[in-house]
């Protein structure tokens, strides 16, 4: 039997959807879909649409807005009583925590859950107990993601943020970059990291992740996206924190994304210890490469009004 950690009522699942705003949805469209890989799977309605890469009917939310960023970040608890208890846990800490509105739960191909804003990160967190999983085959002929990875934000106060989201929502540490950055995975989930952040001047987006399933498809995104004009701001490289073959890329609006083949996967009883990792650019790519001045630059955080 899983024991949630360190006094945390309830387990964890997944890093479920990452939801962006997007200023021109055609064009993110056809980046996420036409150079990425992910399938369409909610065709647009009104003025947002839903992208798989998975068994699971939604990896991605694109919302047609003025202003790009991060609209929010879904986690799938493992059942129906976690979800009650993680509310539970985040209303007795003081969390205004409310209902996924009913006019996305159909949209978002779920059960139900809520929403809750961090105010130190500015995010806006949603949970859910279940999301459908289509009997349609996935497309791969471009590229064969295996999921959404992690979602990476940049903040000003990450040592702040960080007490957050380790005492209040759970995450658990995997590395830490001294003064830099933290990675952190969502127990009992085994991957080295489903949510990051980043120390910055500026808060924002940092970056949205997808895991694939071979370094071909690292090689191949690369020439793909090349040859269609699209900026790499990054690799490929391999990142000494979780050991993966990554290449970062700049979406239509300037945010960046990640393909990553490999990652450390952490066993639930007896892990090894967070590392303090040397905050130097060999940490963030062992082969030597450095990131361009757009890297990881673009996304602001969107408010919780975005989610009512
Ligand atoms: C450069 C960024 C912050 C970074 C560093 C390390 C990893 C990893 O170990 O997987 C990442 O995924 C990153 O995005
Ligand atoms: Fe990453």
């Amino acid at each position: 039997m899983k024991t949630p950690m360190q006094g945390l009522p309830f387990l964890y699942k997944r890093l479920a959807y990452v939801a962006l705003n997007v200023t021109d949805i055609n064009k993110s469209i056809a980046f996420y879909s036409g150079q990425l890989g992910l399938n369409v799977h909610v065709e647009r309605q009104g003025e947002k649409v839903g992208l798989r890469c998975d068994q699971y009917a939604m990896s991605l939310v694109l919302y047609q807005e003025d202003v790009a960023g991060l609209r929010r970040v879904c986690f799938q608890v493992a059942s129906t009583e976690d979800l009650q208890l993680a509310k539970a846990h985040f209303q007795s800490r003081s969390y205004e925590c409310w209902d996924i509105p009913g006019t996305e739960i159909e949209f978002l191909n779920i059960a139900g859950g809520f929403r809750v804003h961090e105010p130190i990160t500015g995010v806006t967190f949603e949970y859910i107990d279940c999301m459908v999983e289509p009997p349609k085959v996935l497309d791969q002929s471009l590229a064969k993601i295996q999921r959404l990875g992690h979602v990476v934000i940049r903040t000003n106060k990450l040592d702040e943020a960080w007490a957050v989201m380790n005492n209040d929502f759970g995450l658990l540490s995997s590395d830490f970059v001294v003064d830099k950055a933290v990675w952190a995975r969502c127990y009992p989930n085994p991957f080295h990291h489903s949510f990051a952040m980043v120390k910055s001047d500026s808060p924002g987006l940092h970056h949205v992740n997808f895991m694939v399933s071979e370094i071909d498809d690292v090689g191949r995104a690369r020439n793909r996206l090349i040859n269609a004009g699209v900026d790499i701001v990054f690799g490929p490289g391999r990142h000494m924190p979780s050991g993966s073959v990554f290449l970062y890329f700049l979406d239509p609006d300037g945010m960046t994304a990640e393909f990553s083949f490999g990652m450390e996967e952490f066993p639930e009883e007896n892990p090894r210890e967070a590392r303090m990792l040397e905050n130097s650019a060999q940490t963030m790519d062992l082969w030597g490469g450095m990131p361009k001045p757009e890297f990881c630059k673009r996304g602001e955080i969107a408010g919780p009004e975005f989610n009512e």
